[in-house]
């Protein structure tokens, strides 16, 4: 079978070093996890072919045969294969232009498109009537109320006036130009969602607040989930057994009620974020596991008014520090997933004010500040009428690409010659076989093994540093831009394709570029040896709340790019069904891909998306490349 056959090949050719010296390094896992993990750049590190990790050459005890002899078959494998990769890799270098005259140049334009032409932050909100709110395309969305105080009111404001704006620096001066949070009568706003904000504004009694709507997501039923087991259930009972009994019917209404639920999940973990309400930087400890000083460990730096979000389990302890006194502790929290959402807010709003505005005359930090508390207040409401914790920042447009449904697992769409299977509905996640074939894993895997892998790193917001915990992942990775081959530029189209997002939106990521019209980051290419593992995380990132976008990681496409006989599965310890404990897990099988999305259809994350690869227990590697794709840009 072409699978097995794969995974012989990569064994033999890529997984021939000792995995012993990383085998015993894996701490067990660690209750606490950034959002986002890794590097976002794809800079152009000229490490060598081969990864410079501790490979333990074989004793050769065959000395006496000449070398050539020893190694001939291995020098004409190696020939070939470089000479079938060139080929096949066309380079738009000078030095491979005889490969050229084969295929045309790959096409790489930076063109900008109007995908973010009329994006508005403030478009999925509403302050006139709930019933002039739009119904909604998808069942899922539910209308709420939401309240914000009126002094909130120049912060709403402005946020429309900056919506209003083309440019990415006229957006910022309508922000930060905003006269010290004092409401002026005379700005020139055309939203009629404005218009009925501040009618309420003018009619309102000084004590009375705001009044708002979105939509928020409901979660699926275990009924949604599997509707034939729901329906066995009513038409049972409806036809109160004078009907032939069908096999599903057969089911005794106990049996049925015991599998429409979930097992007791065995992981516990959640996405929780801490926000700083405080005008200094501050730093951001775990506590640890010992619960002493040495303990500690560092999770981020956050700077004012801005945010980190990192995955932890209940009963952690947490605490912030000034940034040059990490031992003295400002504030300690212990989270639960119930107060998941933490601000560090050593201030009252009065004495922020008089802080920000008569003490450092900064109304530019002053309305950031505002816009957290503003976003802090909806978190509230949006927690009463979902039961979830607000993890994105508020106003946040709800994701602008297409996301396939997943109504029930099981569920099937077709797109070409693929077909996307429904694994999970809460969180959304689909089963791609036959993505890529084995050969094209082999050449993923090679390119990037040419490119030339690094221990992998973590980071915990889009504005905190990057960190180094091989507890929670030790695995090695690079990245491949989309313009690297012919094949990568392919598996590009192919991810727009599935996805059902233009392919335009795909183009090569220019972390230079002013322009924000990527969705998607280079591909990473890990590799996971034995024992090494990456604990449960969310691929989301954190944006700031000044970012105009609020883009972060809106879907994942992972390919497995060989199969894996032990261990490393992808586990999604939270996913909802019925007959696992552990959640949904998937082993890596070459040229499989899954898709998953980050995010809900109201614009806040999917804590229930939090997934990581077990353990390899083999001696085979695991090889995946993932794409992120971004909603509604990166950055
Ligand atoms: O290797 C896997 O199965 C998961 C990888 C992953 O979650 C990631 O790279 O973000
Ligand atoms: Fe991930």
């Amino acid at each position: 079978m072409t699978t097995s056959s794969t995974k012989d090949f990569s064994d033999r050719l890529l997984d021939l070093r000792p995995s012993s010296s990383f085998g015993d390094k894996v701490d067990e896992p660690d209750p606490i996890k950034t959002f986002s993990d890794d590097e976002e750049d794809d800079n152009d590190d000229s490490q060598s072919m081969n990864d410079n990790d501790d490979d333990d050459d074989e004793e050769d005890d065959s000395s006496k045969v000449p070398f050539w002899k020893q190694h001939l078959v291995a020098i004409v494998i190696a020939l070939i294969a470089s000479i079938a990769g060139h080929l096949y890799n066309q380079s738009r270098t000078p030095a491979s232009s005889f490969y050229n005259t084969f295929l045309p140049p790959l096409e790489n334009s930076l063109e900008p498109h109007d995908h973010l032409d009329g994006f508005r932050r403030t478009a999925n909100i509403s302050f006139c009537l709930k019933e002039t709110m739009p119904p909604m395309a998808t069942g899922r969305l539910k209308l709420m109320d939401f309240y914000i105080s009126k002094e909130h009111f120049p912060t709403l404001q402005y946020m429309y006036l900056a919506d209003q704006e083309g440019t990415m620096d006229t957006y910022q001066n309508a922000l930060n130009n905003n006269h010290g949070g004092e409401w002026i009568d005379d700005l020139n706003i055309e939203d009629s969602q404005y218009q009925c904000l501040l009618d309420q504004y003018h009619n309102k009694p000084q004590n009375i607040k705001l009044k708002g709507h979105t939509y928020y997501f409901t979660d699926p039923t275990m009924e949604d989930i599997y509707p034939e087991l729901a329906a066995a259930s009513s038409i049972g009972s409806l036809n109160g057994g004078g009907v032939a009994k069908t096999k599903v019917l057969a089911v005794s209404s106990r049996e049925r009620k015991r599998k429409l639920q979930q097992p007791p999940l065995t992981f516990t973990g959640f996405a929780a974020k801490f926000v700083n309400l405080s005008s200094k930087t501050v730093l951001l400890f775990w506590d640890g596991k010992g619960g002493h000083d040495s303990s500690k460990r560092l999770v981020a730096e956050i700077a004012p008014f801005e945010s980190v979000g990192t995955a932890t389990t209940p009963g952690q302890s947490f605490h912030v520090t000034p940034l040059y006194d990490a031992a003295t502790a400002l504030q300690r929290w212990v989270v639960t997933a119930d107060t998941a959402l933490i601000f560090y807010e050593p201030m009252t709003p009065n004495e922020m004010k008089r802080h920000l505005l008569e003490e450092e005359n900064d109304p530019k930090t002053y309305a950031m500040y505002q816009r957290q508390v503003l976003n802090q207040a909806f978190a509230r409401d949006y927690t009463v009428a979902s039961k979830r914790t607000w993890l994105a920042n508020f106003p946040r447009q709800f994701p602008m690409h297409y996301m396939h449904p997943a109504q029930y697992i099981g569920q099937e769409h077709v797109i070409g010659d693929w077909t996307l299977k429904v694994a999970s509905v809460t969180p959304r996640v689909f089963i791609i076989d036959n993505f890529l074939t084995p050969q094209e894993c082999h050449e993923i895997i090679r390119l990037g093994v040419d490119k030339g892998l690094k221990p992998s790193t973590l980071h915990a917001s889009a504005t905190a540093r990057e960190t180094n915990d091989t507890a929670t992942r030790s695995s090695s990775n690079t990245w491949l831009a989309r313009d690297t081959s012919y094949l990568t530029e392919d598996i590009y189209q192919r991810a727009a394709k599935l996805t059902n997002i233009d392919e335009d939106l795909f183009q090569k990521f220019h972390e230079t570029s002013a322009q924000h019209h990527s969705i998607a980051e280079s591909l990473q290419i890990v590799r996971y040896r034995k024992g090494e593992e990456y604990t449960p995380h969310h691929d989301f990132v954190s944006p700031s709340i000044n970012n105009r976008f609020q883009g972060t990681r809106f879907a994942t496409l992972l390919i497995y790019l060989n199969t894996v006989e032990e261990g490393g599965e992808t586990r999604f310890p939270r996913a909802v069904n019925n007959y696992n404990a552990a959640g949904l897990e998937i082993s890596p099988n070459a040229g499989t891909a899954l898709l998953f999305y980050n995010m809900l259809e109201d614009g806040n994350v999917d804590d229930l998306s939090q997934h990581g690869s077990n353990k390899i227990l083999g001696n085979a590697n695991k090889w995946v490349a993932n794409l992120w794709i971004w909603d509604p840009v990166i950055g």
